[in-house]
């Protein structure tokens, strides 16, 4: 890919802009009040009877005079410059007059003294105006820097001291459909503008108009940016890039300035296209709260200044803006409007075979070893997205170049996928004999319950071994595909896995610890989801009980509907039944495989992990008390993607 070119379009630079003008006017002012006076000739004040008399003892060499004032030298100071010697600055003479004192030109013609006039704007323009001009300057640079501090602090989205906003064009970017993998559905819709850009006659001949503004929503990292660039580089054409959060920026309409150009810019080089990044930055819903000082009035000014220039433009000028956001219902619903952004393509996580897909582009770059295996890989990250993917890769090249390894081997990628999931290891943080034991308990409890629920995927792994921030150890649970759809026994049987930790805790240390209170928020949190989102209780029956507000991104809880007392009181009681019949059958499962669950304790507190062969050995052995079939009910299936 080409560097990137930064086609900063000659907008001044506002900060230093400001800066530098600051730092000007305070010399200005200096020198104004402080150093000129000192090279100018000083004046004497004198009274005008003093003048008088001077002109009459003849000692007056030359006069100005002025209305409100008379300025005027003596003759022998004239002469008392000694050789040698610079001549010091003539010492002037100045005195107001008496208003309309005719005899003066008399006087200075009989005396034979050289007089004339000052004109009346001469002598003290240049005070005049600074002594008008600075001030407001001085105030208005100060009130720019005081602002640009604010804003600074506010953390609205500036780097201190340095504008960013910059509009970046790249005549060719380089970047092709082929770079961009696993978001097919995405692909082929913008393959449509593609073709626009392309063909733009074959489109216009018969009347079509093309879409000014397509949105791409999608979690961070899925190839937004990536896809805009695309299909600049498939059409051919240049590419304009700019952050919704730049926009921001420290004068008022400094932003507005700035998509002006943009579109200027954009409109002369034509067909290309616009990418706008963050645009929910700039595009919020009018109205909420802002930074503290003018920041509000500068993004409503902007985002006004860009409406403004996609209704300005005929939709066939071949200008496509793109823009992209992961936050869509924060946007603006002006900037959906028709002849706007009303085009929306959804930039998926890519499935598995998507993946399989985005990894293949990345590991074009770097030496594989024969054991690496892509779908293995693919199956062990699901909800990763591309940039997370690329991330994998590099992360597992740079393990095996620092183990002088020749090429990338699949153990590499399997220590980088944990290392991505759960941060790096930190095996400097060492636990005590204790908490050691209490972890060990724990974890094995999770595995051996989760070896006996139904669609759970296989425990690949269990460790003590602490690693980033808050797990103290964990229980790696592989799904064998992307689940989509669950069934409620294996909604059940995942409660039921999340509590198994704190029971046995319970039955093997005799008390609890604090290190459950994450399972337990999960197991509550999907509990609730059983009754109040899927509809799964059978006392209050598939009825929604939560506004469902966010399906895109997990972990999202959506506020509830309000309900009657009566309603209320029986979800709580719903979910309570839930969590109490899911800790009541981990107990029981843990309580039929206790020798086990001790053996296995031992082990892992010996090797501070337990996987493959001998994992599955322990697993193999787990043994379903009589009751879980029971407990497991039916198998109503529930979409919950
Ligand atoms: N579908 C994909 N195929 C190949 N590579 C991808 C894909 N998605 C992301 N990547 C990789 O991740 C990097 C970052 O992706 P990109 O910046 O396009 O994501 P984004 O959706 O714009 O993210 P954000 O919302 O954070 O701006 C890309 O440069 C590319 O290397
Ligand atoms: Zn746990």
């Amino acid at each position: 890919m080409p560097v990137e070119k930064d086609g900063n379009l000659n907008t001044p630079n506002p900060h230093h802009f400001g800066g530098s003008l600051l730092i000007l006017l305070f010399f200005l002012f200096l020198f104004h009040f402080f150093i000129a006076p000192g090279m100018r000739p000083s004046k004497t004040e004198v009274l005008y009877s003093q003048f008088l008399k001077d002109i009459k003892e003849g000692k007056v060499a030359k006069a100005l005079v002025g209305e409100n004032q008379i300025e005027y030298t003596r003759k022998t100071e004239q002469y008392q410059t000694q050789q040698n010697q610079p001549a010091p600055p003539e010492k002037v003479y100045v005195t107001t007059p008496i208003p309309n004192d005719q005899n003066l030109p008399k006087l200075l013609e009989d005396k034979n003294v050289e007089f004339g006039a000052i004109p009346p704007e001469r002598g003290n323009f240049l005070t005049t105006l600074l002594g008008w001009v600075i001030p407001p300057l001085i105030f208005v640079a100060i009130w720019g820097f005081i602002l640009n501090r604010a804003q600074a602090g506010a953390g609205a989205a500036l780097t201190v001291g340095q504008s960013k906003a910059r509009i970046y064009s790249e005549g060719n970017t380089g970047v092709t459909f082929a770079d961009v993998a696993g978001i097919d559905e995405a692909k082929e819709e913008l393959q449509e503008i593609v073709e626009f850009l392309k063909n733009s006659a074959k489109y216009t001949r018969i009347g079509a108009k093309i879409p000014k503004g397509v949105l791409l929503i999608g979690a961070p990292g899925t190839g937004k940016t990536l896809l805009a660039k695309a299909v600049a580089g498939e059409a051919g054409v240049p590419f304009f890039s700019i952050s919704g959060s730049e926009f921001i920026e420290l004068f008022v309409g400094v932003g507005a300035a700035r998509v002006r150009d943009l579109f200027q810019q954009a409109k002369k080089q034509a067909p290309c296209i616009v990418f706008i990044d963050e645009l929910d930055a700039l595009g919020k819903s009018r109205g909420g709260t802002g930074p503290v000082m003018g920041g509000n009035d500068e993004r409503e000014q902007t985002l006004n200044q860009l409406l403004t220039e996609m209704d300005g433009f005929e939709a066939n000028t071949g200008v496509i803006i793109l823009a992209a956001t992961n936050r869509p219902e924060v946007l603006d619903p002006a900037l959906r409007r028709p002849g706007r952004f009303d085009r929306q393509i959804v930039v998926d996580r890519p499935d598995k075979k998507g993946r399989e897909a985005i990894l293949q582009v990345h590991v074009k770059a770097v030496k594989l070893a024969q054991d690496v295996d892509l779908g293995v890989i693919a199956t062990r990250t699901p909800g990763f997205a591309g940039a997370d993917l690329a991330n994998l890769v590099n992360e597992a090249a740079l393990l095996a170049a620092r183990q002088n390894r020749e090429a990338v081997t699949m153990a590499d990628f399997n220590e980088a996928i944990e290392r991505v999931i759960a941060g790096l290891q930190k095996k400097s943080r060492v636990l005590n004999e204790v908490e050691k034991r209490t972890v060990a308990y724990h974890e094995a409890g999770h595995a051996i319950v989760a070896a006996l629920m139904p669609g759970a995927g296989k425990v690949e792994k269990i460790s003590i071994v602490p690693r980033g921030v808050g797990a103290l150890g964990y229980t790696l649970q592989l799904p064998e595909e992307d689940r989509f759809l669950m069934a409620e026994d294996e909604i059940r049987g995942r409660i039921a896995t999340l509590l198994a930790g704190r029971s046995a805790e319970e039955i093997f240390i005799g008390k609890i610890s604090t290190g459950a209170s994450d399972d337990i928020q999960k197991a509550t949190d999907l509990a609730e989801r059983v009754v109040t989102l899927y509809g799964m209780s059978p006392k209050l029956g598939p009825v929604a009980l939560e506004k469902v507000q966010q399906q895109f991104l997990d972990g999202f809880s959506n506020p509830r509907r309000s309900v009657s007392p009566t309603v209320a009181e029986t979800i709580d009681q719903e979910v309570k039944d839930i969590i109490e019949g899911a800790h009541h059958i981990a107990l029981r499962i843990l309580e039929t495989n206790r020798s086990l669950l001790e053996k296995m304790t031992q082990d892992l507190l010996h090797t501070e992990i337990l996987e493959g062969e001998q994992l599955r050995r322990y697993l193999d052995q787990v043994q379903a008390p009589a009751e879980l079939a029971v407990w497991l009910g039916t198998g109503q299936v529930l979409s919950i993607n």
